[in-house]
């Protein structure tokens, strides 16, 4: 029940909708049921001489003529039947398209709202996802969702009342006849809920087989590359080979119990049809039956039998329903990252102080201890370490994707957690160690953004990078697109791209994270160079493992294990013994070598 609540706030202006999908599914159903009454009517009491009991069929006998004119006239009856038929088409067209309409739109504001949500959970929340999962709750969990609506609840609550009023219609034509005629049902009922609630496991290990061997054909389409550099196609080729058939054979297991069921359970079906017809006939011709109301029973016992059987399987369908809700709720419970507290935007010059900062990803585990620097407007600040030495998340600090737990960091005098996120994050150019580039032109890519910003900006920005060059000589130049991840650029073209689009903003702080790695050291010089003349536009802080990138700065920090151990600029610590001169001796060898 409180995942059908969860439901509730997706349907607003949508209620009254499914009602009538609901009400045209039940008068869909009336007419169904009509129609065996209209034949007995025609068979005992119109073509023969029983008397009508009903008074409303009674009342339609006399609409239409009578008995005796009827009786002349049957084709008259072929017409009611005819537009009985007619008015539960349309009332079942009316089910589909209002089932469908409500369940789409439901299924659309759960897709918006979810993705809503995604961009509004913090960074810690997406560095720990797992995005296949996350995709699968945006598309096959929605679905399963809109499955249930669109067809699944309608037609277990059409069913309900289909069982309830033929119950009732039945019991009134013969009694002896109700027992026979429903006999088997809570069995055939009983034996789908059991059957599918056993075959459930064999469904879900099959769902986990389909994701598995996608995953591996997304891996090995993804890192291509990587294969074909390592000769690793053989062991691509059996890695698939057995998620393969491992697939095959969970579906064949699936397939083989689907067949045993539907068997068994059309046996069970027959089975109670037949008893119908064979007590039916006898009641028949011992004259306690007409011959009308046996096809009546005939006639309802078919109707019933397979919405039944059929009911079992949608019931523990409607199980998945509730897990996907569950699954999606997960995303939507999770809290969202509040982007702007108090709305204060001051002007960001760029002056940064870090004072005995200490931070932890997790308890008592503190990534960082005891930083504190300074950085005046316009400065360039390198930080060189070791991997894994905290380098990425002390800078990470700086736009608020992480908060600093003691200490004080303060961006023009301004403590930084009083800043909104939005507002800082707009002032700060964070280029990442990892380029992402959309597949789109490399003009679309550069100024992302802002997409009306003008080419004159867009080709600025590519020249301070060192990119310009390398786009004018593709053939589409600027109009080029990049395949997804951009796979068509090598790994530093599309660092430099990455660099572009940062730099293009003019940001008043601007954070290189190790994203120099994959340039050679005569275009790392360059691209520096270019940096250095817009010097006082921009305080700038590089994080890098290589002392040429890192030698101009004003103040290089250099951190091991969380904590600054040397401070300075490359004169000054050349000259002292410690990590940063090792690190520069055994780079200057490795040059001259
Ligand atoms: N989201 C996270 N949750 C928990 N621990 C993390 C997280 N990110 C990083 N760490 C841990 O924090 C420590 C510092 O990581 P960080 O990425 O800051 O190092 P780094 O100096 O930038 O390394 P590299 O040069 O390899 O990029 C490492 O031990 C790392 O495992």
């Amino acid at each position: 029940m409180k995942e059908f609540k969860k439901l509730l706030q997706f349907s607003k202006g949508y209620n009254l909708m499914y009602f009538f999908a609901i009400l045209s599914i039940i008068i869909s159903q009336v007419f169904n049921i009509i129609s065996p009454l209209i034949i007995r009517t025609t068979i005992d009491s119109i073509i023969g001489s029983e008397p009508i009991t009903s008074i409303y069929i009674q009342k339609l006998v006399n609409f239409l003529g009578g008995k005796e004119f009827l009786n002349k006239r049957l084709w008259i009856i072929g017409i009611v039947i005819i537009c009985n038929a007619a008015l539960r088409g349309l009332f079942l067209y009316l089910k589909n398209t209002l089932a469908s309409k409500s369940a789409e739109t439901i299924a659309k504001r759960i897709r918006d709202k979810l993705y809503d949500n995604i961009q509004r959970l913090p960074y810690d929340y997406h560095v720990k996802a797992d995005t296949g999962e996350l995709i699968q709750k945006c598309t096959s969990d929605v679905d399963t969702i809109r499955r249930f609506l669109a067809i699944q609840l309608v037609e277990v609550a059409g069913s309900i009342f289909m069982l309830t009023f033929i119950l009732g219609i039945i019991a009134n034509l013969n009694k002896k006849m109700v027992i026979i005629s429903i006999v088997f049902l809570p069995f055939i009922f009983g034996f789908a809920v059991v059957f599918f609630k056993k075959v459930r496991y064999n469904f879900e290990k099959a769902d986990e087989s389909e994701a598995k061997l996608s995953t591996t054909l997304q891996e090995n389409l993804t890192g291509i590359r990587v294969v074909k550099a390592f000769s690793q196609e053989r062991y691509e080729l059996e890695k698939f080979d057995v998620r393969n058939q491992e697939y095959r054979k969970l579906s064949n297991k699936l397939v083989s119990n689907l067949a045993m069921y539907w068997s068994i359970s059309d046996f069970f079906s027959m089975t109670q049809v037949g008893l119908v017809i064979v007590l039916g006939s006898y009641l028949t011709v011992k004259g306690e039956l007409t011959l009308g109301t046996l096809i009546a029973f005939v006639s309802y016992i078919n109707m019933l039998v397979w919405p039944i059987r059929q009911m079992g399987r949608t019931l523990t369908d409607m199980g998945k329903a509730l897990v996907s809700i569950k699954r999606i709720d997960e995303i939507l419970s999770q809290p969202i990252e509040e982007l702007v507290i108090n709305g204060e935007e001051p002007v960001i010059e760029g002056n940064i102080e870090f004072k005995n900062v200490y931070f932890e990803y997790e308890k008592d585990r503190p990534v960082l201890k005891d930083i504190s620097f300074t950085a005046n407007k316009g400065d360039t600040v390198a930080i060189i370490g070791s991997t894994g030495s905290g380098k990425s998340s002390l800078v990470h600090l700086l736009p608020r994707l992480y908060e600093y737990n003691k200490g004080s960091v303060k961006i023009d005098g301004i403590e930084l957690n009083t800043i909104d996120k939005y507002w800082i994050r707009k002032n700060i150019g964070l280029v990442l160690q990892e380029p992402f580039l959309y597949a789109k032109t490399i003009k679309e890519n550069i100024r992302l953004s802002n997409p009306k910003m003008p080419d004159i900006k867009v080709f600025n920005a590519a020249k301070i990078a060192k990119i310009h060059d390398d786009i004018n000589s593709f053939e589409e130049k600027y109009d080029t697109v990049v395949g997804e991840r951009g796979v068509s650029l090598s790994g530093g073209q599309k660092q430099r791209m990455s660099i572009a689009r940062t730099i293009i903003n003019e940001s008043p702080i601007v954070i290189f994270d190790d994203s120099l790695s994959a340039v050679d050291t005569e275009t790392d010089i360059e691209i520096r160079k270019a940096l250095n003349l817009r010097k006082h536009k921009a305080t700038t802080i590089i994080i890098s493992h290589r002392i040429s990138t890192v030698s101009e700065a004003d103040l290089i920090l250099v951190v091991d294990k969380g904590k600054i151990i040397q401070r300075g600029t490359h004169k000054e610590l050349i000259e002292k013994d410690g990590l940063y001169k090792r690190v520069y001796n055994i780079q200057s060898s490795y040059d001259e070598e």
